[in-house]
């Protein structure tokens, strides 16, 4: 029947998969690790990607499309940038009854396929900048517990690999490009986001360093890495002869970046903003914005009703909103207003023959359960108003829980303390690479291990001489501990 069996703050994980599943987002498939991705999240995914092709277009940036397949000479070209990865690696090993003479990997990221191009297709100064994207799958074959969204052998994504000829142009874009991915976040998804530098030890190998934008899970404790930028430095340039020559005549090689956000950010938007009663939308991202219902008495007149229902559609879809009305007559009422609850749609219009004598309706918001009565006069302003009040109260609530979650650590039984209670850490730290491993191996435990997640670009004050909570050396900078997804 209707309704969730499992509550969100009593058993998180099985919440998420029935939410994922009842508000028909998801399909489980028969491939573990594998998902169907229904129209409900496919209309989320194009949302986000119409503002984000948009925004690299006007930035110059060229979609292509380059093959799925790579052979391991490519992909192994560098090894120490493939070999933490290489178990994640998928293969094509056979078609039909015959074994391949060498078997064929599946990408798991386009870098190696791309780069020998670049090599050809830059030669002078005049082809740089090289902007290129594309919209793709990619197939990591990942063991630990699949999640529907945050953890999946196969995802979309979208993959930005650019070219310059200075390293200021290439350190500007990484920044711009993770800009466009906090405003996926907080002006999309509603979700706050800390922006930062990744560790070394977190960082993408083979790149030269990696700022990312943060979003973290309450109910589990776990931050959530949204949105990576990397600058990948020379080191690419180096492996795959990607030079230029430059005014002076002289051979110079390229700056070089790639960026990345996936249909991760959906899942982070289920984790954030589902209730118990199922998936909550931010109406920017609802593929349904209002949904307007008829609400007959025994002997209505449900001709009168059914027509101002329509009416209603009519005005708002005119007005530019996503609406639609459930006039389906093989269920009641009540049974809509789950359904549609289920699904996480924004906003619903209850239209009853009270409100038909008086020609007014009745909003109903799925973020609060507020409800107001409005004369059909008002109708247009008024939803608009509810509709951006839902967005900015789903972002406001949930900063509030995120910033509630936030504990400053400067001592190694603080950092633990709070790490127990489901926290995320903000910590003094010295930034070196071994104290990091060492935090990693003394909080191994069945829950995973806390990482870095991020070194905000917003630093507070440090004052002199504080220490470092995990080494007791003189701390560097502060930054965001915690597991992580
Ligand atoms: O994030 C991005 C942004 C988009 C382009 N790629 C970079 C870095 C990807 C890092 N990575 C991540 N998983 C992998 C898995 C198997 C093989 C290689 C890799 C791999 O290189």
């Amino acid at each position: 029947g209707l309704g969730l069996s499992k509550k969100k703050d009593e058993n998180f994980g099985e919440w998420y998969s029935e939410v994922v599943v009842h508000s028909e987002m998801i399909e489980y498939y028969n491939i573990s690790g594998c998902y169907i991705l229904r129209p409900w999240t496919m209309s989320i995914w194009e949302t986000m990607q119409a503002f984000f092709d948009a925004e690299i277009k006007r930035r110059k940036v060229k979609n292509t499309y380059f093959p799925l397949f790579v052979s391991p000479s490519v992909l192994e070209k560098e090894k120490d940038h493939i070999e933490g990865f290489a178990p994640e690696v998928a293969w094509v090993t056979k078609c039909g009854k015959s074994e391949l003479e060498v078997p064929i990997a599946i990408r798991p990221t386009s870098e190696t396929i791309m780069y020998p191009y670049f090599s050809k297709w830059i030669r002078g100064h005049r082809d740089l900048p090289l902007k290129l994207n594309q919209w793709c799958n990619v197939v990591r074959w990942e063991f630990s517990n699949p999640t529907p969204f945050i953890r999946s052998r196969e995802f979309l994504w979208q993959e930005g690999h650019t070219a310059f000829a200075t390293q200021s142009e290439a350190d500007e874009e990484v920044l711009e490009i993770l800009e466009l991915y906090r405003r996926i976040y907080e002006e999309y998804l509603a979700i706050p986001v800390v922006k930062g530098k990744k560790s070394e030890l977190e960082k993408f190998a083979g790149g030269l360093y990696t700022t990312s934008v943060e979003a973290f899970i309450p109910n589990t404790g776990r931050g959530v890495q949204g949105a990576t930028s990397h600058c990948l430095g020379q080191n690419f340039a180096k492996m795959f002869g990607i030079e230029f020559e430059n005014e002076k005549g002289g051979k110079a090689m390229v700056w070089q970046n790639s960026w990345a956000y996936s249909t991760r950010t959906i899942g982070v938007m289920v984790m954030v903003h589902g209730d118990d009663r199922g998936l909550v939308l931010p109406p920017k991202v609802a593929a349904i914005q209002v949904i307007v219902v008829p609400v007959p008495y025994k002997d209505t007149n449900t001709k009168e009703m059914f027509e101002a229902c329509l009416t209603t559609v009519d005005t708002l879809t005119e007005a530019g909103f996503r609406v639609e009305a459930d006039l389906r007559d093989n269920y009641g009422p009540g049974w809509k207003y789950s359904h549609w609850e289920m699904k996480g749609v924004p906003l619903r219009i209850e239209i009853g023959p009270r409100d038909l004598e008086k020609n007014q309706v009745r909003l109903v918001r799925r973020d609060n359960s507020d409800k107001v009565d409005i004369p059909v006069s008002n109708l247009v302003e008024r939803v608009k108003d509810f509709l951006d009040r839902i967005q900015e109260n789903l972002f406001d609530v949930a900063k509030q829980k995120r910033d509630a979650s936030i504990r400053v650590a400067k001592t190694w039984d603080e950092f633990i303390e709070a790490l127990n209670q489901k926290k995320m850490i903000l910590a003094p730290w010295c930034d070196e690479m071994e104290v990091e491993e060492d935090v990693k191996k003394r909080t191994r435990g069945e829950t995973g291990a806390a990482k870095s997640l991020c070194t905000p670009f917003e630093q507070p004050e440090l004052p002199e001489g504080t220490l470092c909570f995990a080494s007791g050396k003189a701390a560097k900078k502060w930054t965001y501990w915690g597991r992580s997804y």
